[in-house]
């Protein structure tokens, strides 16, 4: 069966399709507004993940009528250079928006550098402040990554309640989060690491599967529940056969297929979601920025117009 008629494939472009269209709209009347939205992102060093990153933020940015700005440092960049060039970005009004990519050279610790992004700017959600809402059950704006896996899930129309989930990996901006997030939605969660005794016995148990580690082909089919949702957050770039570089997920997707019942494939699965949730959250900042506004000098536009 090919790809493009293969039902089990849980593709993200007609989901993120629907949700760019939807930013347009918002960015659209925004900018006639005046507060055109203009995302800022920072990268450090030469990572092929990030770069397929920000390729795909800039094109859809565009396409979603929101202004987009990369802002590239070379790996030796200290700790202190890069904070101050982020309080400069937050600092200044033209910028809605700024996300820092990941990983950064071991040499700059990241959480200072994403603690020292405004709240209100953290289209990412990876503030400490900002993390602490998914916690809450505040998820109008959560990491990307997780919130674009999880609505992927929910396309395939299960109900998460009581689901049994398992989620390989637990990065703060990966498997954490989608952990609190199928948490909100009821879901039973299981995560796994690399110090899991048994990652295969645990992902067996599992009516949807998240794997977000980094390995090419860590889950084979024997790790997988007939029936299950699998979802493939792994972006890895690799050689093929035919000696060209391309991008490979962390399943092992030709044998898992045959077991589960939906899989996100790589690339076209979580990837293009992400990038249009980033831009969805671009608009959820800029909205709160501009309730600031309202709630700072409205009164006085009131009294102005009296
Ligand atoms: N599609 C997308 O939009 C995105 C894709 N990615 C991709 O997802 C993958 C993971 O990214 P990220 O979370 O940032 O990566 P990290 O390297 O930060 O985290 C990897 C996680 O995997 C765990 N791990 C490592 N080895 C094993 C193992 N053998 N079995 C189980 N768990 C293991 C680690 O556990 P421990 O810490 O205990 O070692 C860690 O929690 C990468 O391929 C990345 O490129 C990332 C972000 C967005
Ligand atoms: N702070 C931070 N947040 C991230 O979310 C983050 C990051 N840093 N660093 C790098 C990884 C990787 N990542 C991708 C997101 C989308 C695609 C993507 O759009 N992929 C498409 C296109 C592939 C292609 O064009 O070849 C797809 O999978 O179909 C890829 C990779 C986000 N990450």
């Amino acid at each position: 069966m090919s790809r493009s008629d293969d039902s089990r494939y849980l593709r993200g472009g007609p989901v993120a399709q629907r949700i760019i269209a939807a930013v347009r709209e918002d960015a659209t009347i925004a900018t006639a507004e005046g507060f055109p939205p203009k995302l800022v992102s920072i990268t450090v060093g030469d990572i092929a993940a990030v770069d397929v990153y920000v390729r795909n933020q800039r094109a859809k940015a565009e396409l979603a009528g929101i202004g987009f700005e990369e802002r590239r440092f070379a790996a030796d960049i200290t700790a202190g250079e890069l904070e101050a060039a982020i309080h400069g970005l937050n600092a200044d009004p033209r910028v809605t928006g700024i996300i820092i990519q990941r990983p950064v050279p071991a040499h700059i610790p990241i959480k200072t550098l994403q603690a020292a992004v405004h709240p209100l700017k953290d289209v990412e959600g990876m503030h400490p402040a900002s993390i602490g809402n998914i916690v809450y059950n505040q998820l109008d704006l959560a990491p990307c990554t997780a919130a674009a896996s999880v609505e992927l899930l929910k396309e395939t129309g299960l109900d998460l309640k009581g689901l049994e989930v398992v989620v390989v990996g637990h990065s703060e901006i990966v498997g954490k989060p989608i952990a609190f997030l199928l948490m909100s939605e009821g879901a039973t969660v299981t995560v796994c690491h690399h110090m899991t005794r048994s990652v295969a016995a645990h992902a067996r148990r599992a009516d949807a599967l998240f794997v977000a580690v980094g390995k090419p082909r860590l889950i084979k089919a024997d790790m997988v529940k007939p029936g299950a949702c699998v979802i493939d957050i792994g972006i890895n770039a690799e050689i093929g056969p035919d000696g060209e570089s391309r991008i490979v997920g962390d399943v092992d997707t030709e044998s898992v297929k045959e077991v589960a019942s939906w899989i996100t494939p790589v690339p076209g699965g979580v990837g293009p979601l992400t990038v249009a949730i980033l831009l969805r959250n671009t608009m959820v900042a800029l909205n709160r920025q501009r309730a600031l506004y309202r709630a700072t000098f409205g009164v006085a536009d009131t009294l102005a117009a009296e």
